[in-house]
């Protein structure tokens, strides 16, 4: 537990932390002390902050203000969090309402110290009446849920009340769309032929009146449906991006990021339907069956041509269906494909350029186009059969009957009258629409389901999350030890790593060498976890990494690529990178370490210049320094810095060479560079080859006994070594 110094919050504060850490446990819900950011102008946390804070941890939490009466009723919650006047908090883990007592723990107790029974005087001298309410958000549970059609149904059905609602808004539609109907109805028979106009006023006046009422319930029910198609929309979204978040790295580094993010987008066709054609048709239906029964008791011959020509709309429909769905798989196949184009080319925009590789990215993009036309027209071309073939029904819905009914009416076979045949024909012709809307559901029930396929080709993927969550979180010192470790990346049929044994106490300055392929950056990856599945042991202060909870190592670890992605943003926030908690001190302690501060303070607004995405106005050295900082800026107990210096020129280089002592201080460094000379103050350097450790040793040893270290020394300095003399200073650039 972290002591109230380190965490920067004041006593009451933490209390207040700890009964929200304390609530959230209870649910299983583990909160680090360290993710939360307290608001600048709050001396204490309050509820809206906690919920904030919890809420973005997976929890659901509520702050909300409760008098005595309403609090010792809720008996049987999970614990509450009760604030108090002083800033501190408690958690309410019992009531009684018959004794009027509450039993109250201290929140920085241990948890195993009995709660105090409170009264409700006692109670109003500390509570401010405000509380937090915590529970666990079904999301949690469900953030492992596979994605399929099981899901977005759970997924929709959570809406239940909405649902129902909007349901009920659509029945009393339909049959509110019955009565102009029947009003035009009587507007003919009786009004017309016997010219009544005293009828006609108090039909005029219920017409009135129902148009008021339907277009109410139309408001309300699109409305509803907006607030519904909004709900899922979000729901789905997060979900999506969630676990997408989540899936490791080497996924991203097989997949590729143009298809990744087409086969993501998938699913919100998925979204589509389910709120869109889906929910229309089912309200349709509705529809349909209020309409029928009027229908048939108008004319049952009208009523059953009508169902025949409609019917037979729908078999059209369902005929075409597997062949459209067919093309509509290659439309989407093509799409993604030229997508994939799209995305690789502005992602390597910079070597399109350098390369004039436009031309062919060019050809590229007009074949992958030229693919999608052909598919899209032969879908549209397909799609135009049936809807000439259902055309000449439609017409005969709409006016056909009209005839039929008239001759009905001329021959007395029936009892239609005009009223009769004018109402027939306004509600006649709502009955192609459910019908057909039917067949097309089924058709898009194809669609959909590949659509749901291709996004669980992503989201399905196994994921970290439960690595993120669950694992120890010891204080990492940062000893290193590897023992007999062996991995092979998936597909590859060489070994990366090969029996790779090899122990550092915390605190030291290690060098990776080797030549190219031999294993240096897989070794950083296994420290990182974000390769998995080697076999052996990988342990941090005698600790099996794969025991340590996944965001705690990360955490724990900076780390210095040789291309660094910079975010949109100012410098300042680049240091940070969106962590919570970090104040501005530390970033220019962190900016000062990696020899950042000087560059930064010479820029126009020193900590708040803004950063241009792929950060065009810093130049390779500065944007490698910021990088650096960016990953002391947490003081992290062991820094990885994979080629970090190797891309820039000799001065930065020497520059950051220079500044590595000093990072280097308190923390154990892995430091993989090609050049040996950044390497030479190393404490300990590794020589691999081939995935195998051939020696490990400090610069001057390796220089004697290992020919390998030797052989690629004197490659980088051809004149004889003088180990003695061998300042890194000299070094640099001294090839
Ligand atoms: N994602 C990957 N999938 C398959 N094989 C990989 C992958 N990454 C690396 N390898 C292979 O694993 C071996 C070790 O690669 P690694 O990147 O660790 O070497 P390295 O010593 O860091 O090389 P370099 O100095 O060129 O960066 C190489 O043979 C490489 O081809």
């Amino acid at each position: 537990m972290e002591s109230t110094q380190d965490s920067g919050h004041s006593a009451p504060a933490l209390a207040r932390v700890f009964a929200a850490m304390n609530a959230a446990r209870y649910h299983g819900i583990d909160l680090d002390l360290r993710d939360f950011a307290s608001e600048p102008d709050e001396d204490a946390p309050s509820p809206a902050t906690l919920a904030r804070w919890l809420t973005e941890h997976g929890a659901v939490a509520r702050g909300m203000r409760l008098a005595w009466p309403q609090l010792v009723r809720l008996h049987d919650t999970p614990p509450i969090v009760l604030m108090f006047h002083d800033g501190a908090a408690a958690l309410m883990v019992r009531a009684d309402p018959a004794r009027g007592v509450v039993w109250l723990r201290d929140p920085m107790a241990a948890e195993s110290g009995p709660p105090v029974p409170v009264d409700e005087t006692h109670l109003s001298q500390l509570w401010t009446g405000d509380v937090l309410l915590v529970k666990r958000a079904r999301d949690v549970a469900e953030a492992d849920a596979p994605v399929n059609a099981g899901w977005m149904v759970r997924m929709v059905l959570r809406e239940r009340g909405l649902l129902r609602d909007i349901l009920l808004a659509s029945v009393i539609l339909s049959v509110l769309a019955i009565f102009p109907a029947l009003l035009v109805m009587q507007v003919i028979d009786r009004v017309v032929n016997y010219a009544s106009m005293a009828t006609l006023f108090s039909i005029s006046a219920i017409m009135v009146i129902l148009s008021a009422y339907e277009m109410l319930l139309s408001y309300a029910r699109r409305e509803l449906t907006l607030v519904l198609t909004t709900r899922i929309d979000t729901r789905i979204s997060l979900h999506a991006f969630n676990r997408l978040l989540s899936l490791p790295l080497d996924f991203f580094e097989r997949e590729q990021g143009g298809q990744v993010i087409g086969r993501v987008m998938a699913i919100f066709k998925v979204r589509d339907f389910l709120t869109g054609r889906l929910l229309a048709t089912f309200l349709d239906l509705f529809t349909l069956l209020v309409i029928l029964p009027v229908l048939f008791w108008l004319s049952a011959t009208l009523a059953w041509i009508t169902l025949a020509a409609a019917t037979l709309i729908g078999l059209i429909v369902l005929v075409f269906m597997a062949p459209m769905t067919r093309l509509y798989g290659r439309v989407i196949g093509a799409e993604m494909a030229r997508n994939s184009v799209m995305h690789e080319s502005v992602a390597g925009i910079r070597t399109v350029k350098a390369l004039a590789l436009e031309r062919s990215r060019r050809a590229e993009w007009d074949d992958r186009t030229s693919q999608v036309v052909r598919w899209r027209l032969a879908a549209g071309r397909l799609a135009n059969w049936p809807a000439t073939l259902s055309a000449p029904l439609d017409q005969f819905l709409n006016r056909g009957i009209m005839l039929v009914g008239a001759w009905l009416i001329l021959t007395g076979h029936s009892g239609l009258a005009a009223g009769g045949l004018m109402g027939f024909m306004m509600l006649g012709g709502r009955v192609a629409a459910p019908l057909a809307g039917m067949a097309r559901l089924l058709e898009s029930l194809n669609e959909v389901a590949s659509s749901l396929s291709e996004a669980a080709l992503v989201l399905n993927q196994p994921t970290e999350s439960r690595a993120l969550t669950a694992g120890i979180r010891p204080r990492i010192k940062g000893a290193l030890s590897f023992h007999a470790v062996d991995f092979t990346y998936p597909g590859a049929t060489a070994r990366a790593l090969d029996g790779v044994s090899f122990a550092v106490g915390a605190g030291t300055m290690l060098g990776v060498v080797g030549r190219s392929g031999s294993g240096k950056s897989t070794i950083t990856r296994l420290l990182q976890r974000v390769s998995s599945g080697y076999t052996g042991q990988v342990r941090l202060d005698g600790v099996d990494l794969r025991e340590i909870n996944l965001t705690h190592l990360r955490r724990s670890c900076g780390v210095v690529l040789q291309d660094n992605f910079l975010f949109r943003g100012t410098v300042r926030d680049n240091i940070t990178a969106g962590r919570p908690g970090l104040t501005m001190d530390d970033v220019m302690r962190a900016a000062r370490l990696a020899g950042a501060d000087e560059f930064i303070d010479r820029m126009p607004g020193g900590y708040e210049t803004w950063i241009e995405e792929g950060s065009t106005n810093l130049s390779g050295g500065q944007r490698q320094r910021l990088a650096i900082a960016r990953a002391l800026v947490a003081d992290p107990k062991l820094m990885i810095l994979d080629e970090a210096t190797s891309a820039l020129d000799p001065e930065s280089e020497a520059l950051v060479t220079a500044n590595l002592r000093r990072i280097a201080q308190g923390r154990t460094m892995v430091i993989v560079s090609h050049r040996l000379s950044s390497l030479v103050h190393c404490d300990q350097i590794l020589v691999l080859d081939r995935g195998a450790v051939v020696d490990i040793g400090p610069h001057a040893a390796l220089l004697e006994r290992c020919t390998l270290y030797r052989t690629l020394w004197l490659q980088q300095h051809p004149q004889p070594p003088a180990v003695s003399r061998a300042a890194p200073a000299a070094r640099v650039g001294g090839r």
